[in-house]
């Protein structure tokens, strides 16, 4: 094993990760947070934002963990309309552009929502932002009731506040409701030592620590979602949705994507 210079911290390539780290073949979970990004929403190539054929496949997905019993909450991200970040580098203000941001994830909201309830899975819209007559508002003793009576909760409008995330509101939000693990549905198959999309040598890990996904600055996360996982030792999983049945894999527990433990 190799530990960075005077940290004590150890540094693994992927391969000796994937033996290092306890087996798991066994995730079992009975409450999760499943992450989706609002990009994967949106048929690549399409103008359109929101591609129905698309929600009702994820729809399909999450309603075949439901039935097993699962209880899930959902957080949606808002890049297929609007990221405030990228609008704040063109001339708009950052707070302003975010709150545009988390608009766009109630309306991504509502979208998986509707396919959902299409397919006769009850659902509830909570929002971070009050908005009556199209959502409730979050409240988290309600989020978990709800979550128990077999209701899928799909939190909009991220947590409500600028300059976070929608990855940091799946972290807030999955230790509020104490959910088993986050899954972060995204366009790559996990966790690499540097982006895949960048450097086509990248090695990918099946297993990591909080720690060293942290040190290493690994940017498939961002570092305030990272560490408050950590902090409250939330597992995640990342994993991609751009197969047809991952999302239904990753809900029950299925070994596929990297995941992060203490
Ligand atoms: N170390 C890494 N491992 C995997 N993906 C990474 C890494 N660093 C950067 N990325 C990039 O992170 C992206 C996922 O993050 P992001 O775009 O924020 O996803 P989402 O929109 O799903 O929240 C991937 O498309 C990938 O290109
Ligand atoms: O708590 C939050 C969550 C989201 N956003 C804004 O909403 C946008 C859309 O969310 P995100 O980029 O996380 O979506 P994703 O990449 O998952 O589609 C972000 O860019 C931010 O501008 C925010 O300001 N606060």
């Amino acid at each position: 094993m190799i530990y960075l210079c005077n940290t004590g911290i150890p540094v693994f390539d992927g391969q000796n990760l994937a033996h290092t780290m306890p087996d798991d073949d066994k995730r079992k979970f009975k409450r999760v947070l499943l992450k989706l990004s609002g990009e994967a929403l949106r048929e690549v190539g399409s103008h359109d934002n929101i591609s129905p054929p698309i929600v009702e496949n994820i729809a399909h997905q999450i309603k075949a963990a439901h039935q097993n019993g699962l209880e899930i909450a959902l957080v949606v991200g808002g890049g297929n309309f609007w990221r405030g970040v990228t609008a704040s580098s063109r001339g708009m203000e950052r707070a302003t552009a975010d709150y545009m941001g988390m608009l766009a994830t109630v309306m991504n909201s509502l979208a998986v929502q509707s396919m959902l309830e299409a397919l006769d899975v009850p659902t509830r819209v909570q929002s971070a932002i009050k908005m009556d007559g199209v959502a409730e508002p979050f409240i988290r003793r309600r989020a978990m009731r709800h979550l128990e009576l077999g209701r899928v909760v799909i939190f909009a409008a991220g947590t409500g506040n600028p300059f976070f995330s929608t990855d940091t509101t799946a972290a807030l939000r999955a230790s509020e409701i104490a959910a088993d693990v986050v899954l972060k549905a995204t366009k790559v198959d996990g966790i690499y030592d540097s982006d895949p999309k960048k450097n086509p040598n990248a090695v990918r890990f099946d297993r990591l620590t909080f720690q060293e996904a942290l040190v290493r600055q690994l940017k498939v996360m961002d570092a305030t979602a990272f560490s408050l996982c950590q902090e409250n030792n939330m597992p995640i999983v990342v994993f991609s949705m751009n197969e047809p049945d991952t999302i239904r894999q990753a809900l029950i527990g299925e070994p596929i994507g990297t995941m992060v433990t203490a």
